[in-house]
């Protein structure tokens, strides 16, 4: 840990601090994912228990609003944003969301920031920051959205990217994909896109019971629960493989999955696009529990290595695994027509999961939909051939953009004479408001189901 000297006196930076800063430089030299360099940071600073989530809500939370942080400090500083160095900057944004969204009192915030900025930078660029980080304290959030923001009424979308941090293509797509029914709720879901989720886990059915877990049942996935806090880690069944962490979104997907209603032989089941196997996890739980046997397939040979992983009971397949394949889908190694049941949870821009992935925001470019829409319909149309006449393939994505779930549905179900859109929704009586853009799919929301903004659709293919 650096210690710098300030006036004659020993500086210990707070190692926290010191951890959430490393984070955002990872994620803005090395395009690291946050969830991924976190908890090597927090190991680093030797970080446990209220300390460790103090920095995890530090680094992550900057992350997310930086795009309402970085209009506040322009707003404070006389230059560009892009003439002030990374590295201050940085200590800047981690200031702003001490002083603006975490109880830290304003002295707390300054003094600790200012410490960094000398630390890692210069004295020079300290008192820089403490000059900034003063004029930031003047105002609160609400103030400060004031501010920065243009009228709602005549730039709605200008408006919502600021006081929400979202880039404004995504709030546009986002305010589409609620529709004319929903679009009242966009505020709403802009904010729960920028809270950290509460962690879920799953049991796997046959392996692990819900009662083993701790937390509160989940109100929609039969296999789930809620934590409070704590490590998943140090949950026995969790450390064992019988559980694991797991969206109660993604959770619903493996089980519609499962419960599709189906005529005839139920044996093979088939998940085209596995890496790295939540849904395989629980998908393979089920079938053993109907006898059933289920092919986890994924491109990348590294994701595939990470099912396997997830697949393994001690030495051995879990329960219900036929094997593990890495394959492309488009043009997976399988007969056609083999499959009883296929699961496509499609690769995607994944914006109906913001809350957990704090840069993904920044990350996605508007282009990136032409390359994903392309590949989802090919996955598709796969899946729809490798599955038997009276076969079920269910197709989600956790984005609801609609070029990814109702432009990929209807586009593929219009070409083809041998399949027909099944209807979903009796799967979901039990969850209210998830009817999807098209009748007969779903559409989950983190702001109305506490999930991950899950897109399903059912596929039957004609006998
Ligand atoms: C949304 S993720 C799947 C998440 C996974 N079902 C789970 O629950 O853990 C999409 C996956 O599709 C994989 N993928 C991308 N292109 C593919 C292709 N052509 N064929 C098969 N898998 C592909 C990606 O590598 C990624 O692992």
């Amino acid at each position: 840990m650096a210690e710098p000297r300030q006036a004659g006196r020993k500086v210990v930076l707070d190692p926290a601090r010191a951890a959430a800063l490393d984070v955002l430089k990872a994620v803005r030299v090395d395009r690291a994912y946050t969830n991924l360099v976190l908890p090597a940071a927090l190991r680093h600073y030797g970080l446990e228990g209220r300390d460790a989530a103090f920095a995890t809500e530090l680094a992550s939370g900057t992350i997310r609003r930086r795009g309402t942080y970085d209009a506040v400090l322009a707003a404070c500083i006389d230059r560009p944003l892009s003439k002030v160095e990374s590295k201050v900057l940085d200590a800047l944004r981690l200031g702003t969301h001490q002083l603006l969204s975490m109880r830290v009192p304003d002295h707390a915030a300054i003094s600790t920031t200012v410490d960094l900025v000398r630390a890692r930078v210069s004295s020079g660029a300290a008192n820089f920051a403490n000059a900034v980080l003063r004029k930031v304290s003047q105002q609160d959030l609400a103030g400060w959205i004031e501010t920065i923001t243009p009228d709602p009424r005549t730039s709605p979308s200008r408006y919502a990217a600021l006081a929400f941090s979202h880039p404004e293509w995504v709030v546009d797509e986002l305010r589409e994909a609620l529709g004319a029914t929903g679009r009242d709720e966009l505020d709403a879901l802009l904010e729960a896109d920028n809270e950290n989720p509460r962690v879920t886990l799953v049991a796997r059915p046959g392996r692990a019971s819900r009662e083993e877990l701790p937390g509160e049942p989940t109100p929609y996935s039969p296999y789930g629960t809620v934590l409070e806090g704590g490590d998943p880690r140090s949950v026995p069944a969790v450390a064992e493989g019988r559980a694991a962490v797991q969206d109660e979104g993604s959770q619903l997907v493996a089980v519609a999955t499962a419960e599709a209603p189906l005529e005839g032989r139920d044996e093979l089941w088939l998940d085209l696009c596995a890496g790295p196997g939540g849904k395989s996890g629980l998908l393979a739980a089920l079938a053993a529990q109907r006898g059933a046997r289920l092919v986890a397939s994924e491109r990348l040979p590294a994701r595939a290595g990470l099912v396997r992983r997830t697949l393994l009971d001690g030495g051995a397949y879990a329960p219900g695994v036929a094997g593990v394949v890495a394959a492309d889908g488009t043009l997976a190694p399988y007969r056609p027509g083999v499959f009883d049941r296929v699961l496509v949870d499609a690769p995607c821009t994944g914006l109906g999961a913001l809350r957990r992935r704090p840069e993904a925001r920044w990350r996605r470019k508007p282009d990136d939909l032409v390359q994903l829409v392309l590949l989802q319909r090919q996955l598709l149309r796969s899946a729809l051939d490798l599955v038997r006449p009276g076969g079920v393939v269910l197709y989600a994505t956790c984005s609801p953009v609609l070029s990814e779930t109702s432009n990929v549905v209807t586009s593929v179900n219009g070409a083809r004479a041998d399949v027909d859109l099944a209807d979903l929704t009796p799967l979901f009586a039990g969850v209210p408001r998830s009817d999807g853009p098209v009748p007969g799919t779903v559409q989950l929301w983190p702001h109305r189901h506490g999930t991950d903004a899950m897109f399903l659709a059912l596929f039957r293919k004609l006998v």
